[in-house]
């Protein structure tokens, strides 16, 4: 069970004066139960490429399967295949539009076709999820939360939908450090909980590092590198040519290492590096 990119390419205003090939020959599979990230600067291409995931762009050139069923058909399997792909847009509370939060979660549920009583499950475990409770929210206007509230329930409409995969793009930005811990612990829980594929877009390294299994570096429209994060990191001068910082995380490990400490330089988190510095240092009091 996967979703496959083959050779895609994608250019916008194809055959005018101002088109532009966004993404080219993209050749990709993303598992289900997968945690990847994509990763790359500005303008490389991420939010062109995750839009052909749930065939809301159709690619110019290639093809796209979900779990083998080919995206682009008018026909019921493709629409079917395409439900399974839940998108987290960037800033998902400007497509709120409903005069309540229910509805407004309620939305995806409804036009699925379930009934009421699945509809209401659905809604209470999503808000559930994102820290909203029920009784509390279910009647407010969405326009009177706040920007990180409004974003959760933005992003609870998605899980209320239960696809098996989820792609966010950028999905907290904008929000204070706060607000991003937030949503990203959400979204790892709810990886961890219910095996959901998840596929991130973000520009931040540090935020990927700590959560995926998988990056995926664009660049320029193209694919630069693909593997699991401590891999990935090492392709230090491709990361560089590319704009991007390793974490921070693995920068202070290299400086220790290079200053003599003999620490392991594949560490993601702060807690994995605060115990390979701590044994790094215990073998050399030992030493002495
Ligand atoms: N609607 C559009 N019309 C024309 N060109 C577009 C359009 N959307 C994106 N592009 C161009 O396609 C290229 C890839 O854009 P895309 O938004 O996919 O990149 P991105 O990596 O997601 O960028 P960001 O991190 O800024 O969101 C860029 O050169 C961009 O200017």
């Amino acid at each position: 069970m996967s979703i496959q990119l083959n050779n895609v390419s994608y250019t916008y205003m194809a055959r005018t004066p101002f088109e532009k090939q966004a993404i080219k020959n993209i050749n990709l599979e993303i598992k289900k139960g997968e945690f990847v990230a994509i990763i790359g600067h500005t303008g490389s291409g991420k939010s062109t490429l995750v839009q052909h995931l749930n065939g809301l762009l159709k690619p110019t050139n290639g093809s796209i399967t979900i779990d083998e069923i080919v995206l682009g058909k008018k026909d019921e399997k493709s629409k079917l295949a395409r439900k399974k792909v839940g998108m987290v847009f960037q800033y998902p509370e400007h497509q709120l539009f409903e005069e309540t939060i229910y509805a407004d979660i309620a939305f995806g549920p409804k036009n699925l076709g379930l009934g009421k009583k699945e509809i209401d499950k659905r809604v209470r475990r999503a808000m559930n999820f994102v820290n909203l409770d029920y009784d509390m929210y279910k009647e407010r206007s969405p326009f009177q939360l706040s920007g990180g509230q409004m974003r959760r329930v933005a992003i609870a409409g998605v899980v209320a939908l239960q696809p098996d995969y989820l792609v966010l793009d950028e999905p907290a930005a904008g929000l204070d450090p706060c607000g991003r811990d937030a949503i990203f612990n959400k979204i790892v829980e709810l990886h961890k909980k219910t095996g959901i594929a998840v596929i991130l877009v973000s520009h931040n390294m540090d935020d990927v590092a700590k959560m995926a299994s998988r990056l995926i570096v664009m660049k320029s429209g193209e694919v630069a590198v693909d593997g699991k994060p401590a891999d990935v990191f090492k392709e230090t001068e491709t990361l560089v040519n590319t704009g991007l910082d390793i974490p921070q995380i693995i920068s202070l490990m290299r400086a220790l290492e290079k200053r003599g400490l003999p620490v392991n330089t594949d560490v993601l988190t702060i807690n994995q590096a605060v115990d390979s510095i701590l044994s790094a240092l215990r073998g050399k009091n030992h030493a002495k």
